[in-house]
């Protein structure tokens, strides 16, 4: 079923994945020349690191930011920061190509003037996953959430507004964005375990980009 999708999927195809929420498919394909040299920039400035959960634990995922806003996580929590812990630097601004991406995404979707003061950047290997989770360290949940899937395809989980809601299985490739906000700016989501494989651009792993309107 999921592989039918991907076959089906044309570039430029609109999913409903609800009321306010798109899978665009291939939105980020034509950026592609501006946005991977603009990532290897930032990661070179502010490398992927394995953030500390509440619990003590490591996350599988490797996390980086950029923008005004970083995600944080250790001991005292989730939260954003202005500053990156490693390096105690702001974190680096955000490329305007990364930006453009984000407003024009999210104006597809029906969401106009989206201006993200935060971009996390998540890295995972084959074999990792991100469970079930609501977005809700924002200051409010105005804006959407525009997701830019890079590199090794994914299994994209959107459940509804409680944790044991069934979720719809979103087949997700590089270059798609998916946007969710309005009535479901707070809908759980994850991702299945990567599976292993060779991405021919990005190599053996899947970069996310998540924009946020955090402050
Ligand atoms: O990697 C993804 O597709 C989702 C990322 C996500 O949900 C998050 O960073 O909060
Ligand atoms: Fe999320």
């Amino acid at each position: 079923m999921t592989t039918d999708l991907f076959a089906e999927l044309q570039t430029g195809t609109r999913l409903p994945m609800g009321e306010q929420a798109w899978l665009l498919h291939g939105f980020a394909l034509p950026r592609m020349g501006d946005l991977l040299p603009a990532l290897d920039a930032l990661l070179r400035a502010a490398p992927l690191r394995h953030m500390t959960t509440p619990g003590g634990l490591a996350m599988s995922v490797a996390t980086t930011s950029c923008g005004v806003l970083g995600w944080v996580s250790d001991r005292r929590g989730y939260r954003y920061a202005a500053r990156d812990p490693v390096s105690g630097n702001d974190w680096p601004a955000m490329p305007p190509v990364f930006a453009g991406l984000a407003r024009d995404a999210a104006a597809a979707a029906g969401f106009d003037a989206f201006a993200p003061d935060s971009c996390l950047i998540n890295r995972y290997v084959p074999g990792t996953r991100l469970t079930l989770h609501q977005d809700r360290d924002e200051r409010d949940f105005a804006a959407p959430i525009v997701s830019v899937s890079l590199g090794l395809p994914a299994v994209f989980l959107f459940g509804g507004h409680a944790r044991s809601d069934k979720a719809v299985h979103v087949p997700l490739a590089h270059g798609d964005v998916a946007v969710w906000g309005g009535v479901d700016r707070l809908r759980f989501h994850g991702v299945l375990p990567v599976k292993p494989g060779c991405h021919p651009v990005m190599g053996a792993q899947r970069i996310n980009l998540t924009f946020r309107r955090a402050g």
